[in-house]
């Protein structure tokens, strides 16, 4: 499938986040559009994670709007986030250690299901057609991820590598519209982060979703990325295609001396 870009789908306009005298994010702008994807990077403390928590409602800012789909959101929760169509995933594992594979993406389906433990009693046949329905999806998150040959495996037994590409399993299971990737690559070897971009690659590709991606691996994020938006210190240095960002002289005098 050719992926074609579509429509802005969200505006971050003039946002500003501060937590007691510590400025995050200082009167921020960009945009999101359909099927891109659209990476965050900047030295660490630049405000990455901040941005990533006000898209997904942990973070109220101050000051600034976003809109999403055409609506501004107020009182925005990371649950109602996620009935929108808005996944994520963290820089810090979010999995159930001791639960298997299978089950831990099941958890990402929770939003979906229909049927309470009452739905259960009375209307058993309703519930099952519901659970096999669950069933099916959380296996084509399986085969799509390659991942048949642990789908029993307690997570926590698992090497890091493919701890993140459960979790990523996770957030596809819940179907979303678009993804927040919070350092997907982190932490993993040169195969490891080969195998993350192409099931990012793919998962864009094939669904159509929408990434934002908070990467520090330089090379990954402009290989991968449409467009870029570098933060420093919480402000916006730099913003637009790959390689009009690698040619920006904020970003590189931003970036000399860090070792990302
Ligand atoms: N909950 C919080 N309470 C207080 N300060 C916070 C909180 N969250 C973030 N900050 C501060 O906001 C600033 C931006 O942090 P943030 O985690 O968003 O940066 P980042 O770019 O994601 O960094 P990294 O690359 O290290 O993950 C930092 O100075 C951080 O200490």
């Amino acid at each position: 499938m050719a992926r074609e870009i579509g429509d802005v789908i969200l505006k971050m306009e003039g946002i500003s986040l501060s937590f007691g005298g510590v400025k995050a994010l200082t009167n921020i702008s960009f945009d999101v559009r359909e099927h891109e994807i659209r990476s965050i990077i900047g030295p660490n403390g630049a405000g990455k994670s901040s941005m990533l928590n006000v898209i997904n409602g942990v973070y109220h800012p101050q000051e600034g709007q976003v809109t999403f789909r055409g609506e501004v959101r107020r009182d925005m929760e990371p649950h109602k986030a996620a009935k929108q169509g808005i996944a994520r995933t963290f820089q810090n594992i979010a999995l159930f250690k001791g639960m298997s594979v299978i089950d831990n993406i099941m958890t990402g389906r929770n939003l979906k299901m229909k049927c309470n433990v009452f739905h259960h009693a009375l209307h058993w046949g309703k519930a099952r057609a519901e659970e096999i329905e669950h069933r099916k999806k959380v296996e084509e998150v399986i085969d799509f991820l390659e991942i048949q040959n642990i789908r029993k495996t307690p997570v926590g037994r698992l090497p890091y590598g493919l701890q993140k590409r459960v979790e990523l399993g996770r957030a596809l299971a819940a179907e979303p519209s678009m993804m927040l990737l919070d350092e997907p690559m982190a932490g993993m070897n040169v195969e490891e982060k080969q195998d993350m971009c192409r099931f990012i690659l793919d998962v864009n590709d094939q669904f159509g979703t929408t990434i934002v991606l908070i990467e520090h691996d330089m090379g990954v994020v402009m290989d991968i990325s449409d467009r870029v938006v570098v933060l420093d210190y919480g402000k916006k240095i730099g913003d637009g295609e790959p390689d009009e960002v690698k040619n920006n002289p904020d970003v590189i005098a931003a970036y000399l001396g860090t070792s990302h």
